[in-house]
């Protein structure tokens, strides 16, 4: 049995359930369980805090883990990361008050930043040769510029909204994070062969995520600068139509290669353009 830990209640946890799910691993009902049991897959899910995941994976309490990157830097765990999982897209940025004046990274030297996270931002801040005095605050850091407590902060940006509600502005980014699979450094033999079939399982869902299945249809005369504008897993499906003079050309193509030909492809003669999701891809 693979133990995989996921954050309980948060910003990751309804799309850490998604991928197991669309994974087609199916879990016993959960609520307020803090351990559930899969079905039809050898895995069990343990809930909890986001800030505990790399501990437990380090201490092998669970064999994996689902958790931001921004976690695994911070706790510095000896876990090892293994997969990027494209969710929970995310920045570390230092931000100041929208009013103040900022020429540069030197604004910091000799100023005080509040944050969550003292570790990232100590190792920034060395690597930039800023001597700044780090307040390590738990939540809530927005607050630290208007209340006195700090003259700056680091914190986790998405849109930036928080910053903005809070009279704050963004000045740097000093590094992007991601949700990453961990994995605890000593798994046995059992534990590493669930946990391949669910890496295969996982690449196919991500592969399929972000390809659709194209089919249209072109006038033949047009078919080969169609075709050269649509690469395929090996090549596009070229198929007949009845009507004499058209085929039907069948593709997986990236979702947003498949914007940047649109009009080409349109004004190539293309017609009957349908974009199908596509549930699994296996390379
Ligand atoms: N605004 C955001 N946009 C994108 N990703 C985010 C955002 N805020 C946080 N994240 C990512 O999601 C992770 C979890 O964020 P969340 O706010 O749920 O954590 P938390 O409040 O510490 O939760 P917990 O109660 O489990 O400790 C963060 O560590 C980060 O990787
Ligand atoms: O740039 P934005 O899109 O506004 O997102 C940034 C905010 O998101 C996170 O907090 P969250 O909303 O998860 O609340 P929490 O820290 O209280 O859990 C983070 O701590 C920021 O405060
Ligand atoms: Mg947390």
């Amino acid at each position: 049995m693979l133990k995989i830990a996921i954050q309980k209640s948060g910003r990751l946890s309804e799309q850490s359930l998604r991928l197991i799910e669309e994974c087609g691993i199916r879990l016993a009902t959960t609520d307020r369980k803090l351990k559930a049991d899969a079905a039809n897959f050898p895995i069990q899910v343990l809930f909890l805090r986001d800030d505990d995941i790399p501990q437990y994976v380090e201490d092998g309490v669970a064999d994996i883990g689902i958790v931001g990157e921004n976690e695994v830097w911070e706790k510095g765990k000896d876990v090892r990361v293994i997969r990027q999982l494209g969710f929970a897209r995310c920045r570390l940025s230092l931000a100041i008050a929208k009013d103040e004046s900022y020429e540069g990274l030197s604004y910091f030297n000799g100023k005080k930043i509040a944050t969550s996270y003292p570790r990232i931002l100590r190792k920034q801040l060395a690597q930039l040769n800023i001597e700044a005095r780090i307040e390590e605050v738990g939540g809530s850091v927005e607050i630290a510029p208007g209340v006195g407590l700090a003259q700056g902060i680091f914190d986790i940006v998405g849109t930036g909204s928080t910053l903005l509600m809070n009279g704050l502005k963004e000045v740097c980014t000093l590094v992007h994070s991601e949700a990453v699979l961990i994995a605890n450094n000593d798994l046995s033999a059992e534990a590493q062969s669930v946990l391949s079939q669910l890496l295969f399982r996982i690449s196919a869902v991500r592969n399929a995520g972000c390809n659709k299945y194209i089919l249209l249809n072109a006038p033949n005369e047009r078919l080969e600068e169609i075709v050269a504008l649509l690469p395929g897993m090996k090549s596009p499906t070229v198929l007949p139509l009845a009507l004499s003079g058209w085929s039907s050309v069948h593709t997986v193509i990236r979702e947003q290669a498949f914007w940047e030909v649109i009009s080409q492809l349109r004004s190539l003669g293309a017609e009957g353009i349908l974009v199908v999701d596509i549930e699994k891809m296996i390379l």
